[in-house]
């Protein structure tokens, strides 16, 4: 079974409010994923790059989740990430969007659901998250 990483519940993170996620990304790293909304079963954003893993080679998978179930995926063109590098990720949103903003590449992923706070987040995969701040 695959030993879930950090998950923080309870959260209450409105739009326009930051979520940073700072760690490093494991220097044989297969993917990792953040996850943010509700609960594990409703996901605004499952923010998922993928060095090497379910077929896909340097790509940034996005998806939701409505009621466990996911929804359409968005394969991102850049893939600004290494293996071993040490990173700060940063997640907002508001009604239309959520936004992903990295040192070098920011990405957008539609509010599906409507969300109007974030309850939930979890870190998964290769990826050692050393701090997190709320702004
Ligand atoms: C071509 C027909 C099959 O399509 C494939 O269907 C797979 C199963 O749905 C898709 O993979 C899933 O994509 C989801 C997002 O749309 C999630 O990424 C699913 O993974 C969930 C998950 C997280 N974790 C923890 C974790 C996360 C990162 C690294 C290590 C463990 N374990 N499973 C992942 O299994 C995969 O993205 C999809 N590939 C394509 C090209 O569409």
């Amino acid at each position: 079974m695959e030993d879930c990483g950090l998950v923080v519940t309870q959260l209450d993170v409105e739009p326009g409010e930051c979520i940073k996620v700072k760690g490093k990304i494991q220097s044989d790293a297969k993917g990792f994923a953040v996850n943010v909304g509700k609960d594990s079963n409703t996901l605004m954003l499952h923010f998922n790059p993928r060095f090497d893993c379910h077929g896909d080679v340097n790509t940034v998978v996005c998806n939701s989740k409505e009621d466990g179930v996911w929804g359409e995926e968005d394969r991102k063109a850049e893939f600004p990430f290494q293996h071993g590098d040490k990173i700060e990720i940063c997640i907002s949103f508001d009604e239309t969007e959520a936004t992903v903003k990295l040192p070098e590449a920011e990405f957008k992923f539609p509010n599906r659901l409507g969300m109007e706070k974030i309850e939930y987040l979890a870190v998964e995969g290769d990826f050692k998250v050393k701090a997190i701040k709320f702004s």
